[in-house]
């Protein structure tokens, strides 16, 4: 079998599910570093199952998964946490922290056992901070955020914890337009200026065909994956909607209501 590269997340004859009822199967994708990828395909159909069989938040039913060209498997848990970092939809419980000491916590995999902070890891935990455009709202509690505003602070503390590899579940969810293509392009941005690799699970499809390196479209049989031309030019959006209520539009890569 081939060893996939350095940096990247690599799946091959994946099946997720829970115990015995398997959820999506026959997964099969690589995305290197430096790219965005967005898995979409429609409700229940299995997206965040699997963006948390990635993150080792449950087991996998089939399959192999690679993280920088090692099996999820044989990392620890700490070592997983230097190499991988997840951002779920749930709010964290520690709401009532500030904005600078939740992504602080992002450096936990490398501080020591009192959790001090290095001049390194503060100089990490402020670029974060910038990068997310949180610099003035550092001494808010977390609690006063809006949803926006908090979704860059957890996605800011995963920059923080400085992986090559972040999952993010709908990082986009209750977010107006504006700020959906806010974070997305921060995300962008984050994946090809500092290599990182970005998986994220979304329904913002067109969002995602306009902004992403790749597309990994969950459909319950062959789950294709790809750029979003190749993946238009192929016509798999067309067939993820009955086309009686919704059908794409190849030519503005966009989907419209069949009047
Ligand atoms: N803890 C669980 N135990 C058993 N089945 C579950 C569990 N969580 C989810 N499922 C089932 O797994 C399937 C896939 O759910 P999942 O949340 O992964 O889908 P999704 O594509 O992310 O959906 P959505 O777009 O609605 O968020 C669903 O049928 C769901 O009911």
């Amino acid at each position: 079998m081939e060893v996939p590269n350095e940096h990247t997340i690599s799946v091959k004859e994946l099946s997720v599910g829970y115990d015995t009822l398997s959820v999506a199967k026959n997964i099969n994708f690589t995305v290197k570093s430096g790219e965005l990828c967005a898995i979409v395909g429609v409700n229940g159909i299995g997206k965040s199952t699997l963006l948390r069989t990635l993150g080792k938040l449950q087991p996998r039913l089939k399959g192999t998964i690679f993280i920088k060209g090692e099996k999820l498997e044989t990392y620890s848990p700490i070592q997983l946490s230097r190499a991988l970092s997840v951002v779920l939809t749930e709010l964290p419980a520690s709401k009532n922290l500030t904005v600078q000491e939740l992504i602080a916590l992002g450096r936990q995999p490398y501080t020591n056992w009192l959790g001090n902070l290095t001049v390194a890891d503060k100089k990490l935990v402020q670029q974060s901070l910038d990068s997310f455009l949180l610099t003035e709202l550092r001494d808010r509690k977390c609690h006063e955020l809006s949803d926006g505003q908090m979704q860059r602070v957890l996605i800011a503390r995963a920059m923080a914890q400085d992986t090559s590899v972040i999952l993010l579940d709908e990082p986009t969810t209750h977010l107006d337009l504006y700020h959906k293509v806010q974070i997305l392009k921060l995300l962008q941005n984050l994946a090809h200026h500092q290599q990182k690799t970005i998986l994220f699970t979304t329904h913002e499809i067109d969002l995602a065909i306009q902004l992403c390196d790749k597309i990994l479209i969950l459909d319950g049989t062959e789950n294709p994956f790809g750029n979003p031309c190749e993946l238009i030019d192929q016509k798999h959006f067309e067939r993820l909607f009955p086309p009686e209520m919704v059908v794409f539009d190849a030519k503005t890569g966009a989907f419209k209501v069949n009047k």
